[in-house]
């Protein structure tokens, strides 16, 4: 089904192969720390936005959060701006590949259902497929052509698509060009909030939503829970940053302890607690035999609370981070081996933005009700693939009006 929805070009969907591996070097070649001066500005910028966005109308803040991961990713992918119609669609192709994923679809057990016309009995799904498959070519095609116009009329942006396409044109092969748009395509799917990801033949295959958004969200639960936590951290900001400016990327490795809570909220709830792989060959682990095509679905739920890697696995601790024995659960919590993410550092960098500039600037509380009694919500997070949050109410108050000026 995953097929005739037009999925089977996305980086996560892709089977391993000479395409694949084409993507993701072009996508390493983006997103390695050596670029992160082409990219920390936008980041940079962004971040700033969205505060005045979070200053103007708190409680709005969940949206706020979305469009800022959304708005960061378009910017990065095809230097446009983002719009809210963008988003809707997108999301409207994330349900597509959602359903498409479950199982029971008549197809799935027989492909060769497929090529039967959609007007027989029983063909109805291959009329959804066909709606779903068009929705996701436009998310792909329109916002690549546009990029790709501006670069031949040589208005665009330096962008994702727009740096790689100038030597793709030069090459004039269709394929790199295809390879291009699906992996700009993937791109976004990588900034979006839920997870729908699926292990078949030969390889896991994954479509990979708002990852970013899920894990900021679960910062904002966290620091409104444990108040404590949140003042450690900001006076670490406020003795290295001062009041004068807004942290930045430099100041990365003079804050350690907000590099531990950003591990720690890793560790505590981990976005996608369940990555697939699939071997493409038989296998034998452990005196385990591994079928081809069989689903391994790796735990990184219980690889970060492991109580023989870590101790008191169930308390939020970022102090555990501070001793340099202690393991990254980044190794975890990005996958592993050749399909591991390739948006780590600029995932990282993203995170380490949001984190210490809304600490600089607000105090994240939870909300007081009529009695005058704080209502602090519980740390709990929806059982879906990607973990977010349950919904609930906090406020934003203004530590420092000095910054205000600053955005
Ligand atoms: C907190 C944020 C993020 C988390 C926790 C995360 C986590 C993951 C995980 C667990 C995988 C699967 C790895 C595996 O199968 O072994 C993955 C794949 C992927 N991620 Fe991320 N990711 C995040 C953000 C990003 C960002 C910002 C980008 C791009 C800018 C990105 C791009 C991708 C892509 C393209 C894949 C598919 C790779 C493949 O199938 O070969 N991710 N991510």
């Amino acid at each position: 089904m995953i097929d005739l929805i037009g999925r089977q070009n996305n980086v996560g969907f892709t089977y391993y192969g000479e395409n694949l591996k084409a993507s993701r070097k072009l996508l390493h070649a983006a997103l390695n720390p050596r670029t992160r001066c082409q990219w920390a500005p936008l980041l940079e910028k962004e971040t700033s936005t969205v505060l005045r966005h979070l200053l103007n109308s708190p409680h709005d803040w969940e949206r706020h959060v979305k469009m800022h991961v959304a708005s960061v990713v378009v910017r990065f992918t095809y230097g446009t701006n983002v719009t809210e119609e963008y988003v809707h669609l997108a999301e409207e192709i994330s349900t597509h590949t959602g359903l498409a994923l479950q199982p029971g679809w008549i197809v799935d057990s027989f492909p060769l259902l497929a090529v039967l016309p959609a007007w027989l009995p029983g063909m109805h799904f291959k009329k959804w497929a066909k709606i779903a498959k068009s929705k996701f070519r436009q998310c792909t095609e329109e916002p690549y052509l546009a990029t790709r116009a501006a670069v031949l009329n040589e208005t665009a942006r330096s962008s994702f698509v727009a740096d790689n396409l100038k030597s793709v044109l030069a090459n004039s092969s269709s394929n790199d060009e295809s390879i291009l748009m699906h992996a700009a395509g993937s791109v976004y799917g990588a900034a979006t909030d839920t997870v729908r990801r699926r292990v078949r033949q030969c390889q896991y295959r994954s479509d990979i939503r708002l990852q970013t958004v899920a894990l900021l969200r679960s910062f904002i639960l966290l620091m409104t829970v444990h108040q404590n936590v949140q003042e450690k951290a900001y006076n670490e900001i406020a003795s290295v940053v001062g009041h004068g400016r807004l942290p930045v990327l430099e100041d990365q490795s003079s804050l350690p302890y907000i590099e531990a809570l950003i591990k720690e909220m890793h560790r505590f709830n981990p976005v996608i607690n369940l990555v697939p792989h699939s071997p493409t060959q038989d296998d034998e682990y452990d005196g385990y035999h591994i079928p081809r095509k069989a689903w391994v679905m790796c735990n990184v739920w219980s690889m970060t609370h492991d109580s023989d890697i870590y101790s008191d696995v169930d308390v939020f601790n970022p102090e555990r981070h501070l001793h340099e024995a202690t393991k990254d659960p980044r190794d975890f919590t990005f996958g592993f081996g050749r399909r591991s993410c390739p948006g780590i550092h600029f995932a990282n960098a993203e995170t380490f933005l949001f984190v210490t500039r809304v600490l600089a600037l607000f105090k994240v509380m939870p909300i007081v009700d009529a009695n005058g009694v704080e209502r602090v919500p519980l740390l709990s997070y929806k059982a879906t693939f990607t973990s977010q949050p349950m919904p609930f109410a906090c406020q934003f108050c203004v530590r420092d009006p000095r910054l205000v000026e600053l955005l």
